[in-house]
């Protein structure tokens, strides 16, 4: 059985019909000096150039370049603290690449998804929100389903479309009797999974395919360790005709082939279905964000 369940695609903040702007980054007047004071100079600037998210994008950028992963966790006395002209300068940068609309994570160059600290790069689609909900949708199925448990004593699992590898990795870190095959068509998705997964130590427990859902072919290569228990995909799913009025954030950096779905959204999802009965065992099923 696959469970399709119906989501939206979420940006927070907002992902339709916002316009680029071509100007210069503004930089900090010289009296803007300590974390607080940053912040608040790129809020304006961010707002003022209409950059979604502006406060939370000027406090990311800012705690990063102090070393710490958001503006809440930094020690207050770096609150008020002068940054260092070095500090300073990459403050700028940073806001700079945000002004061109690129996405924070790409900008901080990882992001937290289930607790786990995951590398991002462009294209490679930025795991939602919502699939942490998938995650916990397929844990809780898991934990409360006796019918879930593979060889192992973990189900064995196969993730369609693995990304950064996001699902795949922390279902892996929540179920530590657990494997996980995960494919992928885009080669960079390929090769950040890979490197996700050796950035956790969970690459013992996890085979990262390059594979094309819709081509017709051999597909006894994705069962190293026979059939499996669970599919679970974040398919592309966006309306081919929606794709144009996506976020500059998402339409310049993350890749089309993570979001264009055909013209009515399932071109790949149909394809999984068509794939999924002769890879689970009888007793599997299949979960599914769309
Ligand atoms: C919406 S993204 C989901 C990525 C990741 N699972 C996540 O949730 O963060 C969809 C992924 O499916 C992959 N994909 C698109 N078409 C595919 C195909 N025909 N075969 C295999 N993977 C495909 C894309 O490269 C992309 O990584």
């Amino acid at each position: 059985m696959l469970r399709a369940l119906l989501s939206g695609l979420g940006w927070r903040g907002g992902i339709w019909g916002c316009t680029f702007s071509s100007q210069q980054p503004h930089l900090p007047p010289a009296r803007l000096l300590n974390a607080t004071e940053l912040v608040s100079h790129w809020t304006v600037v961010f707002e003022k150039r209409g950059i979604p998210e502006a406060r939370e994008s000027s406090e990311y950028i800012v705690a990063h370049v102090l070393g710490a992963k958001t503006f809440q966790s930094l020690r207050p006395g770096l609150w008020t603290q002068p940054l260092t002209p070095g500090q300073l300068q990459y403050v700028q940068e940073l806001s700079s690449y945000r002004l061109q609309r690129m996405p924070v994570q790409y900008i901080l160059g990882e992001w937290d998804f289930q607790g786990l600290s995951l590398k991002m790069a462009p294209p490679v689609f930025i795991p939602r929100p919502e699939t942490e909900e998938l995650v916990e949708w397929v844990l809780e199925e898991v934990t409360q389903g006796p019918h879930v448990v593979g060889a192992q004593g973990g189900p064995l699992i196969l993730e369609v479309g693995c990304g950064s590898g996001a699902i795949s990795l922390s279902l892996l870190s929540k179920l530590p009797q657990s494997r996980v095959i995960a494919v992928d068509k885009g080669e960079a998705a390929i090769c950040l999974a890979h490197e996700n997964a050796q950035r956790l130590r969970l690459q013992d427990r996890i085979r990262i395919i390059p594979f094309d859902v819709t081509l017709e072919g051999s597909w006894a290569h994705l069962l190293p360790w026979g059939p499996v228990d669970l599919v679970v995909s974040n398919p592309p799913y966006v309306f081919h005709r929606d794709m144009e009025k996506l976020a500059p954030e998402i339409l310049s950096y993350e890749d089309p082939l993570a979001l264009d779905g055909g013209e009515e959204g399932m071109d790949i999802i149909t394809h999984i279905l068509a794939l999924a009965p002769r890879l689970l065992k009888d007793s599997g099923y299949g979960w599914g964000v769309s």
